[in-house]
C-alpha cells in the first residue's frame, strides 16, 4: 500500500521581497526561481526524491527516504546561498493529495506566506525508516502519443504548447478529483503524477477522459518503489514497454 511522503516548499515572504524596495527586474526573478528549482531538484534528487516546480514560489516534492535532518540541511543550504529562505512542511499518507493538504495546513498554521516573521519553518514528520516499504510510492509517467507528429512538426511552437497544456489541465484536474493524485508537467509532452494505489482501469479512465475533453491522446507507464526515483525509473521503463507494444497503460513492479 502506498505511503507517500510529500513536502511543501514555500519561499518565505517572497511577494513583498519581489517589490522591495521597488519592483525587481523580472529576469532576475526568473533566474532566481529557476536556479532555486534546479538546486532543490538536485538536493532532493540526490536523496531519491522528486521536486516539481509547480508555481516556483511554492513547490511540491515527493520525499520518501528523506528524514527531517535531510530537510534541515537542504533548508540551511538554500538559506546560505539565496537572498530568500524557504519553509518546508512534511506529511505522509496513502493519498498524496491528503498528505499535501496536511503539510499545507501545518505551514498555514505557522503563519502567512507573506509574514515577515515567519522564516525557515520546518514542520511535520517523515516516515521512520523501520516503516518504509518497497511499495510506498506509485509514480505514473504520462506522455502524449506522437506529440512530435501531431503537434511539434505540425503547428507553430505556441499552438503546440496550448494543445499540450490543455491535455495537462484536463489530466491534473481529473487525477486530483477522482484519484487524489497530484500530476505535474515536467517538460516536452510529459506529465508525472504521484498516485495512491491505482489500478490499470483507473489509469485508462483518466486517459479516456483527457481524450474526450481535450482531444489529447496519452499513454502512461506506472512504477512502484521505495522512493520517487525507484518508482519513477520503473515508470519510465513501463512507458517504453507501452510504446513498444502500443498499449495505453503498463505497470512495472
Ligand atoms: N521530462 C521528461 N521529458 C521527456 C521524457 N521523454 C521525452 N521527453 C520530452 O518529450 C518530448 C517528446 O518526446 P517523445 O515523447 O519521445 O516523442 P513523441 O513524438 O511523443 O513520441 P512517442 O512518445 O513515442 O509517441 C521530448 O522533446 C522531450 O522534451 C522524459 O522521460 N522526461
Amino acid at each position: 500500500m502506498t505511503n507517500t511522503q510529500v513536502t511543501l516548499v514555500q519561499i518565505d515572504n517572497y511577494g513583498p521581497w519581489t517589490v522591495t524596495p521597488e519592483p525587481r527586474r523580472e529576469v532576475d526573478l526568473q533566474t532566481l526561481q529557476s536556479r532555486l528549482y534546479a538546486d532543490l531538484s538536485q538536493l532532493v534528487g540526490d536523496r531519491g526524491g522528486y521536486v516539481f516546480f509547480t508555481r516556483f514560489d511554492n513547490m511540491i516534492a515527493v520525499t520518501n527516504g528523506l528524514d527531517m535532518d535531510d530537510h534541515a540541511v537542504i533548508q540551511e543550504s538554500v538559506g546560505n546561498r539565496y537572498p530568500v529562505s524557504i519553509s518546508l512542511s512534511v506529511a505522509t499518507g496513502q493519498s498524496p493529495a491528503a498528505a499535501l493538504s496536511d503539510a499545507t495546513e501545518r505551514l498555514q498554521a505557522a503563519g502567512s506566506a507573506q509574514d515577515k516573521s515567519r522564516r525557515e519553518i520546518l514542520e511535520g514528520r517523515a516516515i521512520e525508516s523501520d516503516y518504509r516499504t518497497d511499495e510506498d510510492v506509485q509514480i505514473a509517467h504520462f506522455d502524449v502519443i506522437d506529440a512530435t507528429g501531431e503537434y511539434t512538426d505540425q503547428l507553430n511552437a505556441f499552438d503546440s504548447f496550448i494543445e499540450i497544456e490543455q491535455g495537462y489541465a484536463a489530466l491534473m484536474k481529473y487525477m486530483r478529483q477522482e484519484n487524489d493524485a497530484l500530476s505535474f508537467f515536467v517538460g516536452g509532452d510529459n506529465i508525472i503524477a504521484t498516485c495512491p494505489d491505482l489500478s490499470a482501469d483507473e489509469y485508462e479512465a483518466a486517459i479516456d477522459h483527457v481524450t474526450a475533453v481535450a482531444d489529447v491522446d496519452l499513454r502512461v507507464g506506472v512504477g512502484i518503489g521505495r522512493n520517487a526515483h525507484n518508482a519513477g525509473m520503473d515508470a519510465k521503463h513501463a512507458l517504453e514497454h507501452a510504446r513498444a507494444d502500443d498499449t495505453k497503460v503498463e505497470f512495472l513492479r
